[in-house]
């Protein structure tokens, strides 16, 4: 049989971006985030030829298993959350490059282990030494982990060595600024890629494409035509089983400080210089400098949190929050977050930007609208029907696109209006899926390009704007006074109350 390294053809099919031989180390390799997501993205590039045939994934945790039942683990997850093995003798010859090490984070004598195996292993696959190191566990292992890597001597080389730390990046402003001071005593920041996977998904990245690409969007995009922005990420699933994490985090430092923060900063900032890494993150801090909570004298006018109660859902009954496993009957912790934040810089100042996201809402689905101010003055009297202000949402999942809402005359002798949509369609327009965001991250990382990565000052600025929320909310509270919604509803009543006051309501989707 003729492997891939051997194939003559292989060189004229392989994509341009192809990284470096290298081994890429994932602590956490028995966890949900390596078997749903990193393998089978892992997996994904592997088929479409942009992974060098050297490629080597070692993976880290504590349990006692085996390359071979490490092997069987990941192929389960490529087959379920991947799409499919496909070729068999691409599996095979993409499982050959699968080791597992045991270890323990916490220990020194751990790492000494795990260098041992990547010298062997960079000698066997010809990685020469080049190390992807991917934190794929819990925050509370950030620090130790850097620690022991930098302890181990390594990260020693800028070059050669990176590492990539998942989110939630510290728990509040004040770890977070810890975590970063580590991370400068540890490495270089070209060296460190702060993962955010929103940032990694097709839409997201089309939003600077649509901004910055089109000359006809940008001159509306500020406080001059735009009445309000709503950022809504919601999930249909409920906590599964991750109670052990979500217990420590809930909605807003899982969701909120990161992945819909993110949303609005490339939403709100300014045109970058360049599309290089630093131009980017610098634009992000910037929005992230001038922006606050709505009310920051009275935390009930900028955010709510919430908990879903037992509800139906597509017929089928679903428990409340503190009944999942693994949940505390009396918990706090929010799996609905309601925020009205404010921009103060030129572009924004008095436009609000509404974020929702939560756990078993009606269904998933993520989008950023704008929705634009209304005409001056109504002229078509006879229509006797109010007209409705412009939306522009753009879609990031699912069916990933951008719909514009306008005003058209309906057929007729009548002068009456109706509203419309214009709408584009990744999926039609371009007769493809869009490829996962660990996809392209993984890629981008092993290449050396941190422009979907997010910089430490960007993340710390991020913590600050969510700061008075975490501490009210962190507060020992009555668990009676958590707001709930019923499991298949869109937000407890509460969230409803914050955009109403203003004269404006949630969007249906
Ligand atoms: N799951 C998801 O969909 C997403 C997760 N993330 C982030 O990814 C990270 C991991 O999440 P997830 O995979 O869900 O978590 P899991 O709880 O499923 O996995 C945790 C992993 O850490 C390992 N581990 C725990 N303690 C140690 C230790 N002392 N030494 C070595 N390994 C240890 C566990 O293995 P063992 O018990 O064998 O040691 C396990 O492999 C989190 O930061 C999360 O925020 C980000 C986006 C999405
Ligand atoms: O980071 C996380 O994201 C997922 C949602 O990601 P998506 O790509 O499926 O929208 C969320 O379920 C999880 O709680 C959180 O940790």
């Amino acid at each position: 049989m003729i492997t891939l390294q051997e194939n003559p053809l292989r060189v004229g099919l392989q994509q341009e971006r192809t990284p470096e031989p290298l081994i890429l180390t994932i602590f956490g390799a028995s966890g949900d985030l390596t078997q749903r997501k990193l393998v089978p993205a892992l997996y994904q590039l592997k088929k479409e030829r942009r992974l060098p045939p050297e490629i080597t994934i070692v993976g880290v945790a504590r349990r006692d298993w085996s390359d071979d039942y490490f092997r069987e683990q990941m192929r389960q997850g490529v087959e379920e959350f991947g799409g499919g093995i496909g070729n068999e003798a691409v599996w095979n010859d993409f499982a050959q490059g699968l080791f597992y090490c045991s270890g323990n984070m916490d220990e020194a004598a751990s790492y000494e282990k795990l260098d041992t195996l990547l010298s062997e292993l960079d000698g066997k696959r010809g990685t020469r030494g080049n190390r992807v190191f991917y934190l794929a566990v819990s925050p509370n292992f950030f620090v130790p982990g850097l620690r022991n890597l930098g302890a181990a001597g390594m990260l020693k080389d800028p070059i050669k060595n990176r590492v990539v730390i998942e989110k939630p990046f510290g728990k509040d402003l004040g770890s977070a600024k810890a975590l970063n001071r580590v991370v400068q005593e540890v490495c270089r920041e070209d060296q460190v890629y702060r993962i955010d996977h929103y940032l990694g998904k097709e839409t997201v990245q089309n939003i600077l494409v649509f901004r910055f690409g089109n000359a006809i969007f940008e001159p509306l995009w500020n406080r001059n035509y735009v009445d309000h922005i709503q950022i809504t990420v919601a999930e249909s699933v409920g906590v599964e089983d991750r109670a052990g994490y979500y217990e420590t985090s809930g909605a807003l430092r899982d969701m909120v400080q990161n992945h819909l923060m993110q949303l609005l900063a490339i939403t709100a900032m300014d045109a970058p210089n360049s599309l290089d890494a630093d131009s980017i993150r610098n634009e992000k801090v910037k929005v992230f400098q001038a922006m606050h909570l709505a009310d920051t004298q009275n935390l009930d006018r900028s955010a709510i949190r919430g908990q879903y109660s037992a509800g139906w859902m597509k017929g089928k009954p679903i428990p409340g929050y503190r009944e999942e496993p693994g949940v505390k009957p009396g918990t706090t912790t929010p799996t609905f977050v309601a925020m009205k934040l404010m921009i103060d810089n030129w572009r924004w100042k008095g436009v609000p930007f509404y974020l929702r996201t939560g756990k078993r809402l009606p269904k998933k689905v993520s989008e950023i609208a704008i929705q634009f101010k209304e005409v001056p003055l109504l002229i078509f009297q006879s229509a006797a029907q109010q007209t409705s202000p412009n939306i522009l949402a753009m879609r990031i999942q699912p069916n990933e696109g951008i719909n514009l809402r306008f005003e058209a005359k309906m057929p007729g002798p009548d002068l009456r209006t109706r509203t419309v949509d214009m709408d584009f369609s990744y999926g039609s327009s371009f007769g493809m899926e869009t490829a996962d965001a660990y996809n392209r991250l993984l890629l981008d990382c092993m290449l050396g390009d941190q422009t979907l990565f997010t910089r430490g000052d960007e993340v710390e600025e991020a913590w600050r704007v969510v700061t008075p929320a975490l501490a009210a909310w962190d507060a020992p509270a009555d668990p009676a006074t958590i707001p709930q919604y019923e499991a298949g509803t869109w937000q407890p009543t509460e969230a409803e109350f914050l955009i109403n006051r203003d004269g404006r309501r949630w969007r249906r989707l």
